[in-house]
């Protein structure tokens, strides 16, 4: 059988796209009509050591180019995923069932954004100059780090392929990227634009499989750092077996973040910005604001104007410019959904609107709002990475601070206030990596994004990236001579 977005081969190894089909069988589903659109396989341990043996292959020389070299590459590379926008966004929707309303304008353009920018700083990754008492002096130097292994979740393919790719390559990296197995599709297409922008073949190598092949590439001798989006339980996992070896890591992963709603917000904005933090890519995204604390005498307007709005949501076919609101990305993950909704029905939370199976193929659940929630009840404690939103009520600003903290998570928060003295105030207290005032869920790739506490460790895009994937040579040099003791 010819499945429509069948990519050549599974993995895309040393510039080409290389086949094992010993490796187990990975089913691709359309999550919107539940029907298989490709079958890879899985990484097998030979797919995995020719991925490692290119990238080693590739870097030496890579890391040996000027800067500028390198980042010309990025930008092209930049440049044609521009171009293929349309056919990118609709893999990407495929892939993951989220509308191509919203693939055509925060995906590849995403990636492509992060291999711009980080392309344009390549040339200025420079050591510096250390004057030194008498005479001396030191120098450093920006070195890369060696073979990266890049692990993806299956929310952004392409967004997260990129933002891992583009600051590793620029500082002089080869990467070994593995998505998610429930969306092998898209990173597939980044590897081949950068051997059609001139990167050498190895430099970025694309395996397929689950957990197996990405404990595989962490625990591999041949690997300098591993990136990793994903859960927090699996970031524990990764984050120690790359400790081990004392490996470098980048860990981006869940959140329960607050999005705080003061009495004198101006309320279509604020509720502007829970939709986005709540039901964007139909909540599978990891920053996203899902207690909203709603001042109490605001919280009926609130609940009504949220609900009138929620009415203009266009739920239907992905690939429908006019779809606003997409299936979840699979049956598993719409079922840990439906018991979050479950549970929070049975532990006296109000569910005001949606949070139903639609009765067709595929993996459809409408919005979910539940209000009178409570901090203890399971909903408002555990991450559930789909659309529901929790509304809490709040009386005053040291007791929303005090309730919004109390996570083990602290990836993002928003506030929405007209009063900005207290919304920097607010802000400074709130213990979240990515922050925002008076919005929610923006992502330049100017502004670093990362978590704290159990969301995560380092920081992607931005300069701060650089520091994640690059590491400093510090070399001294003495002027006169050396006075040893004897
Ligand atoms: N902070 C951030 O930037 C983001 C965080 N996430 C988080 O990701 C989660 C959802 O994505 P999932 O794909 O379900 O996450 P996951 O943690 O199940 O998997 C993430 C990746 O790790 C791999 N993996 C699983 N076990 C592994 C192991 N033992 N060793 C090495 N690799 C392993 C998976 O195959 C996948 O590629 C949510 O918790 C969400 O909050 C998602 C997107 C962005
Ligand atoms: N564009 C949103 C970044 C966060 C995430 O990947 O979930």
């Amino acid at each position: 059988m010819t499945y429509p977005t069948q990519p050549t081969a599974s993995h895309f190894i040393g510039g080409e796209y290389v086949e094992d089909t010993a490796g187990a069988a990975l089913p691709v589903v359309y999550p919107a009509t539940g029907e298989t659109i490709a079958i890879l396989h899985e990484a097998t341990p030979a797919i995995i050591d020719r991925a490692l043996e290119a990238a080693k292959g590739a870097q030496a020389d890579w890391a040996a180019m000027s800067g500028t070299e390198r980042g010309r590459v990025l930008r092209r590379a930049a440049d044609i995923m521009r171009a293929r926008n349309h056919d990118l966004s609709v893999l990407e929707t495929m892939d993951t069932g989220k509308p191509y309303q919203e693939t055509s304008v925060a995906d590849a353009t995403s990636g492509a954004d992060a291999l711009e920018y980080f392309g344009g700083l390549a040339g200025s990754l420079t050591g510096e100059h250390i004057q030194l008492p008498g005479g001396d002096w030191a120098y450093t130097v920006r070195e890369p780090l060696g073979v990266c292994v890049g692990l993806g979740a299956w929310n952004y393919p392409t967004q997260i392929a990129c933002w891992k790719a583009a600051p590793a390559l620029a500082c002089g990296n080869a990467m070994v990227f593995k998505p998610s197995e429930t969306t092998p599709l898209c990173a597939l297409k980044v590897a081949k634009i950068l051997i059609e922008a001139g990167a050498p073949p190895g430099l970025f190598n694309v395996v397929q499989g689950a957990g197996a092949a990405g404990a595989a590439l962490t625990t591999d001798p041949r690997v300098d750092k591993v990136s990793l989006t994903g859960s927090v339980p699996t970031g524990k996992k990764v984050y120690a077996a790359a400790a081990a070896e004392m490996k470098h890591v980048t860990m981006e992963l869940g959140g329960k973040s607050p999005l705080v709603v003061f009495d004198d917000a101006d309320l279509d904005d604020a509720v502007g910005g829970a939709i986005l933090g709540n039901f964007y890519s139909s909540g599978q995204v990891c920053s996203n604001g899902t207690r909203v604390f709603v001042q109490r005498n605001l919280r009926d307007a609130f609940l009504d104007r949220l609900s009138e709005r929620l009415a203009n949501a266009v739920i239907g076919d992905p690939l429908d410019p006019e779809t606003s609101f997409g299936p979840m990305v699979s049956e598993g993950q719409l079922q840990i959904v439906l018991n979050y909704i479950s549970k929070g029905t049975e532990e006296g939370a109000r569910l005001v609107s949606g949070g139903q199976r639609l009765d067709r193929p595929g993996c459809w659940i409408t919005p979910a709002v539940f209000a009178d929630v409570t901090d203890d009840m399971t909903i408002a404690r555990e991450e559930i990475f789909g659309p529901v939103m929790c509304v809490l009520d709040f009386e005053n600003e040291d007791e929303v601070i005090a309730r919004a903290n109390a996570t083990e998570y602290g990836l993002s928060a928003g506030v929405f206030t007209s009063d900005l003295q207290r919304g920097h105030r607010v802000i400074g207290a709130l213990q979240a990596g990515s922050c925002f005032l008076n919005s929610y869920n923006d992502a330049p790739v100017e502004v670093p994004f990362g978590g704290v506490k159990m969301s995560g460790v380092g920081r992607e895009n931005s300069k701060a990236a650089i520091e994640h994937y690059s590491q400093l040579k510090s070399v001294y040099v003495r002027m006169g001579r050396v006075e040893a003791p004897f």
